[in-house]
């Protein structure tokens, strides 16, 4: 699927300015951005519930901006499912099919494809999990064999195991079926370990897309950067392909003129060491979580305060003075980005 330029006003107030998405197939990409960047706006547009200001939805080469919802090959996946509370779950998966599949096998058969024992056809679904509940409506959406399936948060309303559990299963439905998909999420982790591709929109603007680990190691700006995970950001010197700055001479993993710049690093990235072997820092504030410890350091000799995290370390006590060391490149950005 293609969206192509798409615009959108509600009334005075235009919520998507000229988005331009490829959502190849067979695969599945991600929405992300903050709440009322526009994402399920944008999502409806693909949907057919919503015609845009401007712009085109084309599948498979052909425009259905203008075809109405029931007449594409889409289906579609809410929050809380939307399962009819008064039918089974095998009528509510039979819903939509065509009348001579609405009896045992193929319902058993969409069952089996979401892992869910065949005799679950026979429950209402309050008599089900969260996560089972969200498998039916996945099931449901499969039924027809759309080409493209969207998810709008279909996983936000389930705790946080549970919600791991269940995307893992709908990724692994969604590949061995080959459907594309398109997901709708604020949540930046579930994005980029979901999806194939990964799309930023922010104040109904498209800021970046591309491959997860492309738009998290190298952010358009440092707004998408902030928004995709925790970000240290120093202010630095290029020369010949290095910074100069707070936590020493660290490589550049982008092309950056000489001069100042703002420098951006993850958090990992910051290697605790003893104080001799680094930059010397002193610890303000410190969290342990076992599997890791973040902490607010102070730079010595300097006002900037960062945010380090290490994996299977000792617990870091406010006060102490450490090294750090930076492994890996920083992200160089032109001074006035934000
Ligand atoms: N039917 C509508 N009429 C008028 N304004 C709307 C309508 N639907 C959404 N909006 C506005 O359009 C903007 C984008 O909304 P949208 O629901 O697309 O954002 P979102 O990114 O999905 O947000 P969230 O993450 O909170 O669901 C918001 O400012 C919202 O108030």
């Amino acid at each position: 699927m293609q969206l192509t330029g798409i615009s959108h006003r509600y009334g005075a107030h235009q919520v998507l300015h000229n988005v331009t998405l490829e959502c190849p197939a067979g695969t599945a990409t991600a929405i992300v951005g903050p709440s009322g960047s526009g994402k399920t706006t944008l999502l409806r547009t693909a949907a057919g519930f919503l015609t845009p200001s401007q712009g085109q939805v084309m599948l498979d080469g052909t425009d259905i901006t203008s075809r109405p919802a029931h007449r594409r090959s889409i289906g579609l996946v809410s929050q809380d499912g939307a399962l009819f509370p008064h039918l089974s779950v095998g009528r509510n998966i039979g819903f939509g099919l065509p009348r001579g599949q609405r009896g045992g096998s193929r319902i058993g058969e969409l069952l089996d494809l979401v892992s869910l024992p065949a005799d679950y056809a026979d429950r209402r679904p309050d008599q089900l999990s969260g996560g089972q509940r969200q498998r039916v409506a996945l099931a449901r959406a499969l039924g027809r064999r759309p080409q493209i399936i969207l998810l709008d948060e279909p996983f936000s309303a389930l705790d946080a195991g549970l919600r791991e559990r269940t995307r893992k299963a709908v990724q692994k439905v969604l590949r061995s079926t080959g459907t594309t998909a398109l997901l709708v999420t604020h949540d930046q982790d579930e994005a980029l370990s979901f999806a194939d591709s990964v799309a930023v929109i922010q104040e109904g603007t498209l800021r970046q897309a591309g491959a997860p680990e492309n738009i998290y190691n190298l952010p358009a700006d440092l707004a998408t950067a902030r928004f995709l995970g925790e970000a240290v950001v120093l202010e630095g010197q290029v020369s010949a392909g290095w910074a100069e700055c707070a936590l020493g001479r660290v490589p550049l993993r982008n092309e950056s003129p000489t001069g100042f710049v703002h420098l951006l690093l993850r958090p990992e990235q910051i290697e605790v060491t003893e104080p001799e072997q680094g930059i010397l820092g002193l610890v303000l504030d410190a969290d342990y979580f076992g599997h890791d410890t973040t902490a607010v350091v102070r730079l010595h000799g300097s006002q900037e305060e960062i945010r380090v995290r290490q994996l299977n370390t000792q617990p870091l006590e406010p006060g102490e003075t450490i090294g750090l060391r930076v492994t890996g490149a920083a992200v160089a950005y032109p001074p006035g980005g934000h």
